[in-house]
């Protein structure tokens, strides 16, 4: 059975639930490790003030076992503290008069999934799209990663990701190992190493707040410790890359996607784009450049995989944009709900975790084990094939 997850619950609901299904057994869980990666999307500059309410942590109700996996669907919860200010207008039908009618959703926001979740669902209180649309089951999103994280982690396998640009401020590449690079985008509220960067990237969100406007950017994910061969070229959905490519722009307001160079690469020539093929004794078969992210023919290389992902500015402004009343079909500014100005910073951890997963579901079905023991016997096995090869 492939790696696999679902996730339900409303933003504005009593909580959040996962669950993943197909994770070996005897592997360890480091709980604190997992709430550390749901406070870090919390975090940000440019967040609102919702996430000063929240304090994410994940409770796991189901597959866990003194400390480590069983072998059974793994079923997290996360709690929205913020419920028990919404619980009326979450349980009480919006009807003329009353105070539910009040917050009603009925002028959609350009850019949200509000005009379309209406006219699809046949819902008149577009409310009921918001709700699920809203990113707030990235949190969901990031507690499932994190268990893919660990067991990433567990065969030695690290995730980093940090802030490229906001808006037209680009950072310097950091070129750090990837441990520094965790640490010290750690440190910076934009997620980046930085420092001149940072501080115009700060300005720069605080402009567009201050202007009841909102600002999107690009971020990396950088996964090493990967062995060559994970993925297929055999069929067109075994393309590690491809579904990584999906999972990225499946990230609320995530609009592209680039491997490597990625765009970059339509503009030079093929002999400044290929990374060269090296052998030597010690690292066997490896690469001059990763121009390619760590993939080709959608497996790995066995360099780092490098993806980038572009976010599109928050829908939500406080200086709203035209729309119309859904009900009167009269020209309206769009409704205003409390948002972000800016959460690229906090996207950049959800994307660390998409990618973690997609990965991690790769990992196993090329070392498929029901216990970590046996998915060790299979890399072990795999990795001394490749270097006899
Ligand atoms: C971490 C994160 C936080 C977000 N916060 C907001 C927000 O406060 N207000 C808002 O309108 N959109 C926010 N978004 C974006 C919307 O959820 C997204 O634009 C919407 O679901 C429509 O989907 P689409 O942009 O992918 O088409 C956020 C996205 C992410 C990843
Ligand atoms: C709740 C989160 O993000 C939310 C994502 C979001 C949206 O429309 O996507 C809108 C805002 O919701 P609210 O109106 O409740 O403040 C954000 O705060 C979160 O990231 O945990």
């Amino acid at each position: 059975m492939s790696l696999r997850y679902l996730t339900a619950g409303e933003t504005h609901g009593p909580q959040l639930t996962a669950i993943i299904e197909g994770l070996p057994s005897n592997l360890e869980l480091d709980f604190e490790a997992l709430n550390f990666q749901l406070q870090r999307r919390q975090k940000g500059h440019g967040r609102g003030r919702r996430m000063q309410i929240e304090t994410d942590t994940a409770q796991i109700v189901g597959g866990v076992r003194h400390g480590r996996t069983t072998g059974a669907p793994v079923a997290l919860v996360v709690e929205n503290k913020d419920w028990k200010h919404w619980s009326s207008v979450m349980n009480v039908e919006p009807i003329e008069g009353n105070d539910e009618a009040k917050r009603r959703v009925f002028r959609p926001r350009p850019g949200h999934a509000d005009l379309n979740g209406g006219l699809k669902y046949n819902l008149k209180d577009l409310r009921n799209v918001l709700e699920r649309s809203s990113a707030r089951e990235t949190a969901a999103r990031v507690a499932v990663g994190a268990v893919a994280r660990q067991l990433l982690g567990h065969f030695g396998v690290k995730v980093a990701g940090h802030v490229v640009s906001i808006g037209e401020v680009v950072a310097a590449t950091p070129n750090l190992p990837i441990d520094e690079l965790i640490a010290v985008t750690e440190e910076s509220p934009v997620r980046v190493a930085d420092k001149d960067a940072e501080q115009k990237m700060i300005e720069l969100i605080d402009r567009m707040k201050a202007e009841g406007d909102t600002i999107g950017g690009v971020v990396e994910c950088i996964v090493t410790g990967l062995p060559v061969g994970l993925g297929s070229h055999v069929q067109w959905d075994r393309k590690l890359d491809g579904r990584i490519a999906q999972a990225v722009v499946s990230i609320n307001a995530f609009k592209g996607v680039e491997v490597g160079i990625g765009f970059e690469a339509a503009r030079i020539p093929g002999s400044k784009v290929h990374d060269e093929i090296l052998h030597t004794a010690d690292k066997g078969f490896h690469r001059a450049s990763n121009r390619a992210g760590g993939f080709e023919g959608g497996m790995t290389t066995g360099e780092p995989i490098v993806v980038r992902g572009v976010m599109k500015p928050i829908p939500t402004l406080y200086k709203p944009l035209a729309s119309v009343d859904i009900d009167t079909k009269e020209p309206f500014t769009a409704q205003v709900e409390r948002s972000d100005a800016c959460a690229v910073p906090a996207a950049s951890v959800v994307m660390e975790h998409v990618v973690a997963w997609e990965v991690a579901k790769a990992f196993l079905e090329k070392f498929g084990g029901d216990s970590v023991e046996e998915i060790q016997a299979n890399l072990d096995s795999y990795l001394s094939q490749v270097e006899a090869y």
